[in-house]
Parts: C-alpha cells; sequence; structure tokens
C-alpha cells in the first residue's frame, strides 16, 4: 500500500479526493505554469502537471499526484485570467459557443511517473454583458481557467457538458482512482 502526497494547493482537488475516500498528505507546488510552446495543448498541459509534481522528490512507497487544468477553444489556451478585463475577455469569447476542459495528471513514484489528461466538452448559454460583469464581479473566475468555475455560480453559464464533470472542477476523479489502483492505493479497500 503506497501513500499518497497531492502536490496542489487546489482546494477543488483536495475535496475531490476527500470525497472519494483517500487519505493523502497535501504538499502546496511553486511551478512555472507557463506552457510549453513546442508541443499540443494535451502534452503542454500533463507537462505542468509533471513540473509540479516534479518539485518534490518520491520517496520509496510515496505517490506524488499533480494535475494541471486548462479550457481550450480554436487552438487557443485559457489559463486564469490576469485581471477582470481578461475574465471579461474570455468569458465573451466562451459565450453561446463551445469549449474544452482539458486536465492533466502526474503520477510521479521513486520507479517513474505516470501522466495522462482527461478532456470535457462545455458549451456555454448565450451571456450578455451585464451577466458577464455581475459574474466576474462575484470574484469567482479570479483562481479558475476559463474565468469560470462551473461548481459555483458559474453552473449559470453552462448549457451542456460531455464527458466527466469533475474534469472541469479540475481532477478526473474516475480515471484517476483506476490508475492509483495499480499502485496499491483504494479507498474502497478497507484494511482490518
Ligand atoms: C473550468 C474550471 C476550472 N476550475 C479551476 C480548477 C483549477 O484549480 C484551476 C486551474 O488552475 P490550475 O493551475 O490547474 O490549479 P491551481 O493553481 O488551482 O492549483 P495547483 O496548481 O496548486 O494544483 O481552475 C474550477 O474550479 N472550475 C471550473 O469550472
Amino acid at each position: 500500500m503506497s501513500q499518497l502526497i497531492l502536490a496542489s494547493a487546489s482546494p477543488r482537488r483536495k475535496e475531490l479526493l476527500e470525497q472519494v475516500g483517500y487519505e493523502f498528505r497535501i504538499e502546496p507546488t511553486d511551478a512555472d505554469e507557463t506552457l510549453p510552446v513546442n508541443m499540443t495543448l494535451e502534452d503542454g498541459v500533463i507537462e505542468l502537471a509533471a513540473r509540479k509534481a516534479k518539485t518534490l522528490t518520491p520517496q520509496p512507497g510515496e505517490v506524488i499526484l499533480a494535475a494541471d487544468t486548462l479550457v481550450t477553444q480554436g487552438g487557443l489556451a485559457l489559463g486564469k485570467p490576469k485581471n477582470n478585463d481578461e475574465a471579461f475577455e474570455m468569458l465573451r469569447r466562451l459565450s453561446g459557443t463551445t469549449h474544452e476542459v482539458i486536465t492533466g495528471v502526474a503520477l510521479f513514484h521513486a520507479d517513474g511517473m505516470e501522466r495522462f489528461y482527461e478532456k470535457t466538452i462545455v458549451s456555454f448559454n448565450e451571456l450578455d454583458e451585464t451577466l458577464i460583469a455581475r459574474y466576474i464581479a462575484s470574484k469567482e473566475p479570479v483562481d479558475k481557467a476559463g474565468a469560470y468555475g462551473i461548481q459555483g455560480l458559474g453552473a449559470v453559464l453552462v448549457k451542456q457538458i460531455t464527458g466527466d464533470y469533475n474534469n472541469v472542477v479540475g481532477l478526473p476523479i474516475s480515471l484517476v482512482y483506476h490508475k492509483l489502483k495499480s499502485y496499491g492505493i483504494d479507498p474502497l479497500i478497507k484494511e482490518d
């Protein structure tokens, strides 16, 4: 049985792991989150997750989990907005259209690193400028890729999703569960 370490300051990732019953330690990371330019967005988001994981060194029997979530539309990557103007631009771009949310995940352990990603397709309602301004005033967009949080007030922006909802929130917990099982980490198995 391995020990799980979450390399993340994201409250969402912590909550998703707790929801499924994982026992883990949290080690927030401070990695460079600039997307590499010489690779696909899928590879780039995986690379960012790997960078976060590599800020820690796994001891034998430890698995370090790190992730990165990105919103993409038409080949353009939307990370966290730097200010309200950028949040406004992002939400205006997403209004009435469909985008993808990609979360890259890295599982770093003494024998190497496993990397994978999950993609969810999200369609937004038409958003008028008053709604966008009110949503930004709620401060919810600040620390979120694409300037929205589907799990919060941002739920009213969303028309439809195809794929894993939890992936949009920041961690594809179902896929992660199946991957972690191969390291002997399974909260559904209770030891006596
Ligand atoms: C699209 C979307 C993103 N997000 C969040 C998930 C991520 O926390 C954030 C994207 O930023 P990330 O850089 O992936 O994560 P983080 O900086 O919050 O945490 P850490 O790097 O320490 O692991 O956007 C939501 O919470 N809801 C949503 O609907």
